[in-house]
């Protein structure tokens, strides 16, 4: 699947925000996904990795300073030029029941569709395409809610593929999926992104992150408390301060790349969490890790 060679940096945020009543969820998040990078959006339960993703696929309306693609303002963009340049992989997306895979998949393709046309010969070809990208093929002909949880979040990633999309979000992609699975998948992000994509993905796995994305950005309490490259960032006093955990950060054999080992926690260690202030660059930008090759 290759992007559309369009101009452009990618994805910036500047102060993006987003406020829950009088509780701001996601506080001056800054931002930046370039064109060919895959960054990982980490932290703990609560931190805002979602609410953000959702702001800036148009699922919820941020304040922010500036939130553009490619240099387009996205908060002005038409809701439909929205969907058709930004595909969200949502954490539990959810199809009506009775609807077949190719059906689901084919949902990507609305945005592209006019109102009456119906599926094309060319959206036909791009439903089976992703389907193949996505490792799903074999699920052609069920029905969607008759497949177990990984295999659905296999449709998921097609669907999103289908809709060829300049910006791909993901909220926890690996959810569900077996290791073979969860490194097809990541491995897939990783081969979007040399093809132009960018994209962006919540992650849990501290490990997987370190091994598969340029940059990553710890949110705690709707605020990026450290952002760079993950071997400056994954560090045992981060890890502690933001997860309360201890971990001993080794080395991949093969790749370099960081692999986290955690200490075990007793269940009644479960208590809050001092944060840190910024640690690492604190703007969460992505710039520079662009194209990097592994
Ligand atoms: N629909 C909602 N109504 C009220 N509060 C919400 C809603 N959705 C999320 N929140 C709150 O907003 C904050 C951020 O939630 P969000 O889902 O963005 O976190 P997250 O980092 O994605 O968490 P997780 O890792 O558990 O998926 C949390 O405190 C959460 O309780």
């Amino acid at each position: 699947m290759t992007a559309r060679a369009r101009p452009g940096a990618g994805l910036e945020g500047s102060r993006v925000s987003f406020a829950r009543g009088d509780r701001l969820v996601v506080d001056g998040v800054d931002i930046t996904v370039p064109r060919g990078a895959v960054g990982a959006l980490l932290g703990p339960n609560g931190a805002g990795k979602s609410t953000l993703l959702h702001l800036v696929a148009g699922v919820e309306p941020s304040s922010s300073t500036s939130l553009t693609l490619d240099g387009d303002d996205l908060v002005s963009l038409r809701r439909r030029e929205r969907a058709r340049r930004i595909a969200l992989v949502e954490q539990d997306a959810q199809a009506p029941d009775g609807l077949g895979v190719e059906h689901v998949v084919g949902l990507g393709r609305i945005p592209h569709q006019s109102a009456f046309g119906g599926d094309s010969a060319r959206d036909r070809e791009l439903v089976a395409r992703a389907l193949a990208a996505a490792d799903a093929s074999a699920f052609a002909g069920r029905r969607y809610d008759e497949l177990s949880g990984g295999e659905r979040q296999r449709v998921n990633l097609a669907r999103a593929l289908a809709q060829e999309p300049d910006l791909l979000l993901l909220d926890e992609p690996t959810n569900h999926l077996d290791i073979r699975s969860q490194l097809a998948t990541l491995g897939l992000l990783r081969r979007l992104a040399s093809d132009g994509l960018s994209v962006l993905a919540a992650l849990h796995d501290l490990s997987l992150a370190a091994a598969y994305a340029d940059h990553v950005v710890v949110l705690a309490d709707g605020r990026v408390v450290a952002a760079g490259d993950p071997t400056d960032v994954l560090v045992p006093a981060l890890i502690r301060a933001v997860w309360g955990v201890e971990a001993a950060v080794l080395r991949h054999p093969s790749t370099g790349r960081p692999l986290i080992a955690f200490a075990p926690v007793e269940a009644d260690a479960a208590a809050a969490v001092d944060l840190p202030s910024a640690t690492a660059a604190p703007s969460g930008n992505l710039a520079g890790a662009a194209g990097r090759s592994r």
